[in-house]
């Protein structure tokens, strides 16, 4: 079983010493709340392989939604799936961060839990997010497809 292999490196410190006062506040103003919320996601994205991957597909069933002109209602389920998908897996990594900061990288079985549940949720996710491309996409590639493969055969 791999015990946290990949925790990256961080900065035991903060980058500037108004970052590690203003640290423990509630965040001051709105920007400031959108910078934080941001600075989450772009970790997610450098350090979470599975991450990037999700985005890539997200940005293709995007993609095939205005390709295939799907309808608005179509549209709107696959970006929710898309984004639920995205989220999950930005809560996965807040889990295993806090886990890390928990446990390091002692073996316990609730750090075990919280892990396999987080991974599970993701994977939860995915999978419906599947079934919905296979049904939304499914029809309109396929009537795309059939004069092609039918010349084939
Ligand atoms: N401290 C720990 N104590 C017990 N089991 C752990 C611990 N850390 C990790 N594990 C087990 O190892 C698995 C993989 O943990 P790890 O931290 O490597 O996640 P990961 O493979 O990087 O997950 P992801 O692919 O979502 O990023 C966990 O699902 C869990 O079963």
């Amino acid at each position: 079983m791999s015990m946290s292999p990949n925790v990256p490196k961080l900065p035991s410190e903060a980058e500037s010493p108004s970052q590690e006062r203003d640290s423990w506040q509630v965040a001051p103003n709105l920007f400031s709340s959108f910078k934080y919320a941001w600075s989450g996601i772009t970790y997610a994205f450098q350090t979470q392989r599975n991450f990037r991957i999700h985005s890539g597909i997200g940005l293709i069933a995007l993609t095939l939604s205005i390709l295939l002109r799907v309808s608005p209602v179509e549209a709107a389920i696959v970006a929710l799936t898309v984004a639920a998908v995205m989220v999950m897996e930005i809560l996965n990594t807040a889990l295993e961060s806090l886990v890390d900061l928990t446990v390091g990288q002692t073996y316990h079985q609730l750090a075990k839990v919280v892990k396999d549940c987080a991974a599970g949720a993701v994977l939860l996710a995915a999978v419906a997010a599947i079934l919905v491309a296979a049904l939304i996409f499914g029809p309109p590639l396929w009537g795309l497809l059939r004069p092609y493969l039918a010349s084939l055969v």
